[in-house]
């Protein structure tokens, strides 16, 4: 496309509709254009090719450019959010271009002209707003990356934001920190401006996030202007009242602003304004913690088997997103897990206020998304049944929450500002909504029908007349039939004529004839078999039926705008009544699968505490249940400091392969997980002192995208951990150092355990199937071993899934191997391999390496008592003095030391 109009110059010119279109491709070149033509949607040259592969539909072509055909692919109006939806999937940008003008007003300016269009969105995926093009359960995200600075001292901050709920978010992050954060907020699109699209440091990270970044041009970053736009946008004259806000951040929300501002074209979204988020407030997990733990989809992408789909228990799409939003940021102040808490312990405590509640919630609408297409002017006739069903709901909820606590002032807090925000809703709101909307809406408003009849005098009158004159039409039928002495007259209605009477070709002759003297039915169109006329009356008929229809529907519109009007007016409030819902519907929810799955309430504190009685893997527990298998058995886990210990455990967890080892470490960091969420955790008891990062090396999986191997990917982020965790932090690691040699692998294991041990000091579970390593525990104090019991049962082995205190000895790999069906043969061979290792592990036994190494030496701690030997090259220097030196011996004493050194670092 983008030489096409050099062609043109060349070549003789294309039609008007052609150069009209070909322009506003050109300014679009990153989009499909989606051409509005009557009824269609139409794309042409490269654009109809990809359309066609893309979506299946027809190839076809519509004249020619420059002597060839050219291709043309077309979706009818009423499909497009279909096809829109598959295209985005796909990953395309679509620009949709109307007609801004009627075909007659352009036909006003001459034959010739073309009627006007232009783009008046770009549909991309972070800015989708149409129910059809939106999951309902997640929230869609476009975040926008910023740097200010270079180097070591460069700044980084994301804004986020939801068009179509308004949701606003900004935060300050780091480089180490960004892909956890993006994995945490899961953008369904990421802005940047072009220069760190470019930029090598960050091409690994976006190149890993596919087809959903999007450069944009730095400009709309610009640090300078930044707080004038955001203060544009949201009409105010400075951003104080909105809070602090870096240069990185402010940065960043001009930068998203900027690009909603772009796709939206002409609209505006009703945003929040921008809301703070603080690190330090938010668990920090990074991006492959998160996919290990599958927290909100598997590794393998789908939400079955993640943790949310085993604890989601919401009843509405916004409680849903915002279950979503709490499990990716879990927090780190308890107070204000606590505050959730209370919430869902009230409802824990109050079955009836809670299923009164999901009642009232189930049937309640999104009031957030319908808000946002509304203040678009996206919406239709039932968004605004939404909203005013929502309110409806409120006020429910609002009164059946406060009967629920009659003396008032008991509820958790959560839950009274809940109540607060639904009985601050402006009651007439509802009430007009109510009244003024139909029960049974059409989809769209250019159809009317959706203003209750009572409501408007004037509307009343004017379908009345439109109506009665319907039945006029009847009316003169019949006289004309018999009149005219012909049966079978009708009166009919087409686009083309209007009204007009229709008979039979015999009858209609006879009537020409019969009259010719009066010409009371004038004659319009011979049709094959028909004659059709019309006559004064009809036509004066006609035209008042046309009037009257035409008044009703404008008199419905303009309810439609003042409806569109006051709830917009009402945005602040509605928006609070949104989120209280949505808060309501999530403390209800966790309320309900807190008792269907007794869990129970956590205590998170300052501590370093980290003590789980009778804790469970949330998904593990219900796979179980639903095979109908073996009941989940579950186990004890101890991290926090021992008596007189000032920092957290690491427990090293031995045990046969598939004996649970995995399931275990899982669990307990779901447990810090949704304790800090704010739920209630599978656990008789826990204890839980507030956990800054959660690591998680569990499983490994090749990163072929970024070229890295399993082994490479496991140091990395082996090497992530030993760099970053705390004291507070939660650290779970699964079989480190399984991908290489065994010593190799052996070797690192013990040197991350000692570093983890003596430096990072932070809570640690350490699975492994080397042995030697449970010797540790001996040596470093607050390392302890743990196992999973297993019986042996002639030659077989029977998984207990129970986690004891203690060493396994040995891995029961080949039984395990044997289960699995691997052939009788190599399961003898194996057999006869390990007798051999073990024998010669008896030998000269490796964990007897314990014993003989000395303690880890890197802490950067005391010196080291024995003197290092002196350097040979230090003493020849201080025998030379270079005033005595002539340029010959200066040379020589300087082969004489490069000779000293070399020995030196020999020695070393
Ligand atoms: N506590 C438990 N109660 C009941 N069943 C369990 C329990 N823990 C694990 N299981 C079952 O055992 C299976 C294997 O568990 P898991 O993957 O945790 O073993 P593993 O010791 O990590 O094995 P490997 O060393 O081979 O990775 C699970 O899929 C689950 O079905």
């Amino acid at each position: 496309m983008r030489d096409m109009n050099a062609d043109i110059a060349g070549a003789g010119r294309p039609t008007p509709m052609m150069e009209q279109y070909i322009e506003i491709k050109a300014a679009n070149p990153d989009c499909l254009l989606f051409y509005r033509m009557g009824d269609f949607y139409e794309m042409f040259f490269e654009d109809a090719e990809m359309a066609s592969r893309a979506l299946g539909i027809a190839l076809t072509k519509r004249g020619k450019h420059l002597g060839a055909d050219i291709p043309m692919a077309g979706v009818p109006i009423h499909a497009a959010d279909d096809y829109l939806q598959k295209l985005i999937s796909l990953g395309f940008r679509v620009a949709v271009c109307e007609q801004l003008e009627d075909p007659a007003e352009a036909k006003k300016r001459g034959s010739k002209s073309v009627v006007r269009r232009d783009v008046v969105r770009l549909v991309t995926p972070g800015t989708l707003t149409e129910e059809t093009l939106l999951d309902t359960r997640r929230s869609n995200f476009l975040a926008a990356l910023a740097r200010v600075g270079a180097g070591e001292g460069a700044a980084f901050a994301l804004a986020w934001i939801d068009i179509s709920t308004g949701a606003f978010r900004v935060a300050e992050t780091a480089f180490e920190a960004l892909s956890g954060d993006i994995a945490r907020i899961d953008p369904r699109e990421l802005v940047v401006p072009d220069q760190l699209f470019s930029d090598d440091s960050l091409r690994t990270l976006l190149r890993g996030l596919g087809p959903a970044v999007t450069p944009v041009p730095r400009a709309t970053f610009d640090g300078a202007t930044a707080a004038d736009r955001i203060a544009r946008y949201f009409g105010v004259a400075t951003l104080d009242g909105f809070g602090g806000f870096s240069r990185a951040e402010l940065s960043a929300a001009s930068g998203a602003l900027a690009y909603v501002e772009r796709t939206q074209i002409g609209s505006r979204p009703a945003l929040d304004p921008p809301r703070r988020e603080a690190a330090s407030e938010v668990m920090a997990i990074d991006h492959s913690t998160r996919a290990n733990l599958e927290l909100v989809r598997t590794t393998s992408g789908e939400r079955r088997g993640s943790l949310v789909a085993a604890i989601d228990r919401t009843v509405t799409g916004a409680g849903a997103r915002l279950l979503c939003e709490r499990l990716a940021s879990p927090l780190t102040v308890p107070e204000a897990i606590d505050r959730r808490l209370d919430a869902v312990a009230w409802f824990v405590d109050n079955p009836d206020a809670r299923r009164g509640t999901r009642e009232v919630l189930s049937s309640s609408p999104d009031l957030a998304r319908a808000l946002s297409r509304l203040a678009l002017d996206r919406g239709g006739p039932r968004d605004l049944g939404q909203i005013g069903a929502a309110l409806g709901g409120a006020v429910a909820l609002a009164e059946g929450l406060g009967a629920a606590d009659p003396t008032s002032g008991n509820l958790p807090s959560e839950i009274a500002a809940a109540v607060g925000a639904l009985a601050a809703l402006p009651p007439e709101l509802g009430l007009r909504l109510a009244t003024a909307l139909a029960d049974e809406l059409p989809p769209h408003r250019r159809d009317g029908g959706f203003v209750r009849p009572g409501f408007s005098l004037e509307l009343d009158e004017a379908r009345a007349l439109r109506d009665e004159s319907r039945q006029v039409i009847a009316r003169l039928q019949a006289d004309y039939a018999e009149e005219t002495g012909v049966r079978t007259l009708k009166i009919r209605h087409n686009a083309v004529l209007g009204w007009f009477i229709e008979v039979g070709q015999a009858h209609g002759e006879k009537l020409m004839a019969a009259d010719a003297g009066t010409r009371r039915f004038i004659h319009r169109q011979t049709m094959a078999g028909a004659f059709r006329f019309t006559t004064t009356e009809l036509a004066d008929l006609e035209t008042r039926i046309a009037s009257a229809a035409d008044r009703a529907l404008q008199i419905e519109l303009s309810v439609f705008a003042d409806l569109v009007e006051r709830v917009v007016a009402a945005s602040a409030s509605l928006k609070a009544a949104a989120e209280a819902l949505a808060v309501l519907d999530v403390s209800a929810a966790l309320a309900e699968i807190a008792e269907a799955e007794r869990f129970t309430r956590p205590k998170v504190d300052r501590s370093l505490a980290f003590s789980i009685t009778a804790g469970r893997h949330p998904v593990v527990e219900q796979a179980l249940r639903a095979e109908a298998g073996d009941p989940f058995v579950a186990n004890d886990c101890v991290l926090g400091p021992g008596p007189g210990e000032s920092r957290g455990r690491l427990t090293i967890v031995t045990g046969p392969n598939m004996g649970g080892k995995s399931t275990f470490l899982r669990q307990n960091a779901l447990i810090a997980v949704m304790a800090q969420m704010g739920a209630f955790v599978p656990a008789e008891h826990a204890e839980i002192g507030v956990v800054d990062r959660l690591f998680s090396r569990v499983g490994a999986a090749d990163d072929l995208a970024r070229g890295r191997s399993t082994f490479m990917v496991e140091m990395v982020e082996t090497a992530a951990i030993l760099n970053q965790a705390t004291e507070r932090s939660l650290v779970v690691l699964d079989e480190i150092g399984r991908g290489t040699a065994t010593y190799d692998g052996l070797s690192i294991a013990w040197g991350t355990i000692e570093h983890l041990h003596e430096i990072n000091g932070c809570r640690t579970l350490f699975a492994t199937h080397y042995h030697e390593l449970t010797g540790l525990a001996d040596k470093l104090a607050r390392v302890h071993n743990a196992t999973v019991k297993v019986k042996e049962w002639k030659g077989d082995v029977v998984f207990l899934h129970e986690i004891v205190p203690g060493a396994a000895d040995r891995s029961y790999g080949i039984q395990v191997a044997k289960l699995a069906g691997l052939p009788e043969a190599v399961i003898r061979r194996a057999r006869g391999v390990l007798s051999r290792l073990e024998a010669a592990d008896r030998q000269n036994p490796r964990a007897a390496l314990v014993d003989d190494l000395p303690l880890f030496q890197s802490r950067p701690a005391a010196p080291s008592a024995e003197p290092a030997p002196p350097d040979p090259a230090l003493g020849l220097l201080d025998t030379i003095d270079p005033d005595d030196l002539t340029p010959k011996a200066a040379l020589e004493a300087l082969y004489r030391l490069k000779a000293a050194r070399a020995e030196g670092a020999k020695r070393e």
